[in-house]
């Protein structure tokens, strides 16, 4: 069963155009939506959110149509964009006060027991937290209603090794041991060798491929070359798919 499908959306700015993205996020699966730097990674995910109004395209989330049962949808959806840093004066426990009030199925047992787990401390302040905690505390009130659908963009940016590999890490373990999926974006290739069971790739607006990760891998290996040995690794799939050639 798919959790997300998205089929034919399509967002027009003036100088960009985010044209027929289609693909699915199956139950208990992890989507890596991939794609270089201003490729539409976000723009894509604002429009399935309904944070953009995409031009075309519909959207079923948990079996409806999200855009007529948005408020229902999002009691199950648990959304990271950008960070916190604009409440970089509040402090959690003042957060969580808020979130909590909109969460019919808030469930502050969870909420403690994810605090505790990741150790974070509710009386600091977002400024005071590292980029891991603060993409660890969002994940916690994600958690605490039971969100069965995970959305995040570009959640291990500006991590070193060893926080993305302890998100990573943590997103398999969600996964397993709860059955959420999850769609978040990056362009971090390694984040989808760790822990994507699919990947989506986005060029330049346009959907390039959305295949389970093996079958992905598989169908780029065109692009490998007379002293290429070995299947070539999501990195270099990219690489070569991005490369330009510069008349100098
Ligand atoms: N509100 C907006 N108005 C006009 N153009 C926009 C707007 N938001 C995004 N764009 C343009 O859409 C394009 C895609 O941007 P988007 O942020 O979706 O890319 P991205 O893949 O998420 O990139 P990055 O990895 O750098 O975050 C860019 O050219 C950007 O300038």
């Amino acid at each position: 069963m798919n959790i997300l499908t998205v089929k034919g959306l399509t967002k027009r700015y003036p100088n960009f155009l985010l044209e027929d993205i289609s693909f699915a996020v199956p139950e208990g699966k992890i989507m890596g939506l991939i794609g270089k730097n201003g490729a539409g990674k976000s723009t894509t995910l604002k429009s399935i959110l309904n944070l953009v109004n995409p031009d075309h395209g519909t959207i079923e989330m948990f079996g409806m149509d999200f855009r007529k049962n948005e408020e229902r949808c999002k009691q199950d959806l648990g959304v990271v964009l950008g960070g916190i840093d604009f409440y970089n004066h509040k402090k959690l426990a003042d957060i969580t006060a808020v979130t909590k009030a909109f969460y019919k199925n808030w469930d502050n047992r969870a909420y403690q027991k994810y605090i505790n787990e990741f150790s974070l401390l509710t009386h600091k302040k977002v400024k005071e937290l590292s980029s891991g905690m603060k993409v660890k505390y969002m994940l916690a009130l994600a958690l605490s209603h039971n969100a069965k659908l995970l959305i995040l963009d570009e959640p291990t940016s500006g991590l070193d090794p060893v926080s993305r590999d302890d998100i990573l890490e943590l997103f398999r373990q969600l996964v397993e041991s709860k059955n959420i999926s999850i769609l978040f974006s990056t362009h971090i290739t390694s984040d989808l060798e760790k822990c994507a069971d699919y990947i989506t790739y986005i060029k330049d607006g346009k959907l390039l491929k959305s295949a389970e990760k093996s079958d992905f891998i598989k169908s780029f290996q065109h692009l490998k070359e007379a002293d290429d040995k070995a299947d070539l690794s999501l990195e270099e799939i990219m690489i070569r798919t991005e490369r330009r050639r510069y008349n100098v």
